[in-house]
């Protein structure tokens, strides 16, 4: 998918809103436990019920690796899924990958040719080689960490080397890579105070920011410091929509849950 279609459904459905499929057998209802593929069947009944409300699904690997081979071929059918009917819809595979070049490669060809996401997430740490491979491909989006949603951030991400903070470096830097178009930012929503030095950086570029909901972050805080004049952000929610009822009624919750998000952006959105 090209940026453009995605700036185009964010301005068609008023949203901006990433839904994280993040599918805990311990927290789904337990009617579906009894199905041959109750992951799949949980998401499918997620995404039936919200899709008009979101312009992208996220589901975050480590859930669906935990459940081994029975877990990879849940999330292929969840892909396929989305694909096949609401091809409208932006996918990132929150897989946080990247090694050494010809590893990386193989990474991107798992994500983007055989799962066929729009997008991965991937870590900065190994520099220039680690991203370039996924860079190589067309009309395919590489998301790297910037500054992530988690306490431990401040471990190294605000850190300043030769008087920079690391975050900073690793956006400046990367700019300059090959087929840098082809790159977006993780920053957390829980970092809403850093979004106006990032958007010096990178006053253009999509930002993926996880943290709203379960985590805390305020919607208009980010909105506030870190919308771009496409919009350019794509806030994601995993937890708080997807877990709002464990009963029956579980799909129909969540679209409350993901409504209650869009009402809001699309306040915002007609701001603009
Ligand atoms: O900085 C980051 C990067 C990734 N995540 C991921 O996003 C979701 C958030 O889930 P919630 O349930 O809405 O908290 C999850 O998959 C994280 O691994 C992040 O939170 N922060």
């Amino acid at each position: 998918m090209t940026t453009q279609q995605l700036i185009e459904q964010i301005q068609r459905k008023k949203s901006f809103l990433c839904i994280g499929l993040d599918v805990d057998l311990t927290k789904i209802p337990e009617h579906l436990l009894q199905l041959e593929d109750p992951i799949f069947e949980f998401n499918k009944a997620i995404i039936d019920a919200t899709h008009d409300l979101c312009v992208s699904y996220k589901p975050n690997t480590a859930f669906y690796e935990a459940y081994g081979i029975k877990g990879w071929q849940s999330l292929q059918k969840t892909i396929q899924y989305i694909n096949k009917n609401y091809p409208e819809i932006f996918t990132i595979a929150d897989a946080k990958r990247g090694d050494i070049g010809n590893t990386s490669s193989m990474y991107a060809k798992a994500f983007f040719e055989d799962l066929n996401f729009d997008s991965i997430t991937v870590a900065p740490y190994m520099g220039k080689d680690s991203i370039e491979p996924f860079l190589a491909f067309h009309e395919k989006h590489t998301i790297l960490l910037a500054l992530t949603s988690n306490e431990g951030a401040f471990d190294f991400q605000t850190k300043k080397v030769e008087e920079i903070e690391l975050y900073k470096t690793v956006i400046a830097t990367s700019q300059s890579w090959h087929n840098a178009q082809n790159l977006m930012y993780v920053v957390g929503a829980t970092k809403a105070e850093y979004f106006r030095e990032i958007r010096k950086l990178i006053p253009d570029s999509f930002l993926l920011v996880p943290g709203v909901g379960a985590q805390g972050g305020s919607l208009q805080e980010v909105c506030n410091f870190g919308m771009s004049k496409n919009i350019g952000l794509l806030v994601n929610s995993s937890r708080g929509i997807i877990y709002a009822s464990k009963g029956a009624d579980f799909a129909e919750k969540a679209r409350e849950e993901a409504m209650k998000i869009q009402l809001e952006m699309q306040d915002i959105v007609n701001t603009l």
